[in-house]
């Protein structure tokens, strides 16, 4: 059966998309099938996945949204890109933004990708969406469309007003318009064990959250060589099989394979 993992927060740069291509790479290397969606204008995971400059993609999610909002036959293979690492990918592009304000006139605008993730949930174990860093149309389509999500937090600043937002925001998706959403975990990431502040940071949300959201056991270290694989268009895995963020997005995997268990 398939799960679809949105990875979530609005607050910008706390490793969302580097989380999603090391989650949907771990997953695809323990043999699932994997569709990465790539759901920020930015295209930052279209990106980092090497696949060329995003603006100059033709199909992308917003090609697609866009057929379905115009009820056209879905074809599940358009615009998907089969990358060398064995994940699927469906990019994105500032075409979203557009789409975005269209999708502001459109019937249960906040449906339409949930359409087109029922049509590819049949032929992946895994759906994992990349969301931009707001709480707009777009990542309310793509909590409508998930199973869960995973809100990664960035361990240096103290994250508990914004979780907060994002939380409410989950609740009411889930309260009136997808029941099935789950809170995945949330994933300490950018955790510099040198300074007591981080070790700090990660009680502190432990603390607040810990009893009544999951808070994963894996934690990603700061390190640069998480910038220099996404420069390189690769995993973390192809980039250094063995460093700590390797090793720590490993284990992230095993969590998530394991369910909670
Ligand atoms: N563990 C890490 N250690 C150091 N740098 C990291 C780590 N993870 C990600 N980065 C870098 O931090 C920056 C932000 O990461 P990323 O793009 O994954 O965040 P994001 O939440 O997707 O950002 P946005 O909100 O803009 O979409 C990138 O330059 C990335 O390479
Ligand atoms: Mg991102």
């Amino acid at each position: 059966m398939c799960k679809v993992i949105s990875i979530a927060n609005q607050k910008g740069g706390v490793g969302k998309t580097t989380t999603a291509v090391n989650l949907g790479i771990g997953l695809a290397r323990e043999g699932k099938k994997v569709l990465l969606i790539d759901a920020d204008p930015q295209g930052s995971l279209s990106a980092s996945l090497g696949i060329g400059e995003p603006d100059e993609i033709k199909t992308t999610l917003a090609t697609i949204l866009m057929n379905i909002v115009n009820e056209n036959n879905i074809d599940p293979e358009e615009g998907i890109y089969h990358h060398e690492e064995g994940v699927d990918l469906l990019p994105g592009n500032i075409e979203l933004s557009v789409m975005e304000l269209t999708l502001a006139n459109v019937m249960s605008r906040e449906m339409i990708m949930r359409e087109y993730i029922e049509i590819q949930r049949e032929r992946y174990d895994y759906i994992i969406i990349d969301c931009m860093p707001s709480l707009g149309t777009m990542t309310i389509n793509a909590l409508v469309a998930s199973d869960s999500v995973l809100i990664p937090v960035q361990a240096a600043y103290l994250p508990v007003k914004g979780l907060q937002q994002l939380i409410k925001t989950i609740s009411m998706v889930k309260r009136r318009l997808n029941r099935r959403l789950t809170i995945e975990g949330i994933l300490l990431t950018m955790v510099d064990f040198r300074t007591n502040y981080a070790k700090d940071v990660s009680s502190k949300v432990r603390e607040t959250y810990g009893t009544n959201i999951p808070i994963f056991e894996s934690v990603i270290p700061v390190s640069v060589k998480a910038a220099e694989a996404s420069a390189e268009g690769i995993s973390i895995y192809g980039h250094c099989a063995n460093c700590k963020v390797a090793t720590a997005y490993k284990e992230l995997t095993k969590e998530v394979l394991n369910d909670g268990k």
